[in-house]
């Protein structure tokens, strides 16, 4: 038996940052799905996808290249790709070589703003039914130092993904270390019902509060004093009962004073 991967879990900032997700099978959307929510710019290389996503390259939501891998896929950069006549923008949009953007999405972005973007896939998922090919694009993207997730075998590849649940601001993933998918959507459900609906308003109060206690208490002794106050807050309690009425920002101001010079 092997010896648990000790994976570093992070947070991954995906905005505007260019995915390629190669295969377009269930397996293959469901990834793509959590790219999109984490609002990257999805390429997708596969001669077939699945209705779902057929469907978002329609919209422009994604970039469809219909077509096998092929060896070399990573290393040419994106803008590189782009000038040598390859349409990364979508399958059907022909209107794109002009550089303009003529999609519904706010996703996506137009050709010229792609060429301004990095010059390599921020993240690789492997995804075909083909072994072979997951091989080879684990092997390449690990060539190119691209983090990549490998669907039929995880240890070829270097990151594995999460089961997770979100309530606005607050995000909770739970992996088993590659042991047990199933029983990682399990735990994550119970989470969810641990973490309820409730939690969204409660953690965007918190933000807020926060927020304006680190623009009006300077001292880093008070600041953290009136940080641990502001936890200590019964305001999930007051949700769960629909009596939490929204702070303005008098009410903060006077509610910290009491706090200050502790
Ligand atoms: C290592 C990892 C790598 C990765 O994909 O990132 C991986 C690998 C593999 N999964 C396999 C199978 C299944 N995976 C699922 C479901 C999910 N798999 C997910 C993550 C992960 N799966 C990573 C580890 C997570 C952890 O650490 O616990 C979830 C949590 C998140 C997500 O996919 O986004 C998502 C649930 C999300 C949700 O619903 O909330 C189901 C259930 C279903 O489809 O309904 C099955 C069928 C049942 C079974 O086989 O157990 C196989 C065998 C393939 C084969 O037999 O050919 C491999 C290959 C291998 O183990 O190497
Ligand atoms: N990691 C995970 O969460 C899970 C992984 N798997 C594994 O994931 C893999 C994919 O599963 P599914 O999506 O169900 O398979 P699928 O058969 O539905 O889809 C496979 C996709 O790969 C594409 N493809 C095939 N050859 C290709 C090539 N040379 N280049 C680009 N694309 C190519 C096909 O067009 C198709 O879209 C399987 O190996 C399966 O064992 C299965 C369940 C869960």
């Amino acid at each position: 038996m092997n010896r648990a991967v000790p994976y570093l879990p992070i947070m991954l900032d995906c905005r505007a940052r260019p995915v390629l997700v190669v295969g377009g099978g269930t397996v293959a959307e469901r990834k793509i799905m959590h790219m999109l929510e984490a609002e990257a710019i999805v390429v997708v290389i596969s001669p077939e996808v699945t209705a779902a996503v057929k469907e978002l390259a329609d919209k422009g939501e994604l970039h469809w290249l219909q077509r096998m891998y092929e060896a070399g896929d990573l290393s040419a950069s994106l803008s590189a790709m782009y000038s040598n006549g390859i349409d990364i923008h979508s399958n059907t949009d022909t209107h794109s070589n002009t550089g303009t953007t003529s999609t519904t999405s706010e996703n996506v972005q137009s050709v010229a703003d792609l060429s301004n973007q990095p010059q390599r896939y921020l993240l690789v998922y492997a995804a075909t039914s083909r072994p072979d090919v997951n091989q080879l694009v684990a092997k390449e993207a690990q060539q190119y130092g691209i983090p990549v997730n490998v669907a039929d075998r995880h240890e070829l590849g270097t990151f594995i993904n999460p089961a997770v649940i979100r309530r606005g601001r607050l995000v909770a993933s739970v992996s088993t270390s590659g042991a047990g998918p199933i029983i990682s959507r399990r735990v994550a459900r119970e989470l969810g019902n641990y973490f309820d609906e409730d939690y969204e308003l409660y953690i965007e109060f918190m933000y807020y509060l926060r927020h304006h206690i680190k623009r009006v208490v300077h001292d880093p002794q008070e600041r953290r004093h009136v940080l641990e106050q502001a936890a200590a807050l019964d305001v999930l309690a007051q949700i769960r009962h629909k009596q939490f009425v929204w702070w303005d920002e008098h009410q903060i101001e006077q509610w910290i004073i009491q706090y200050r010079g502790r």
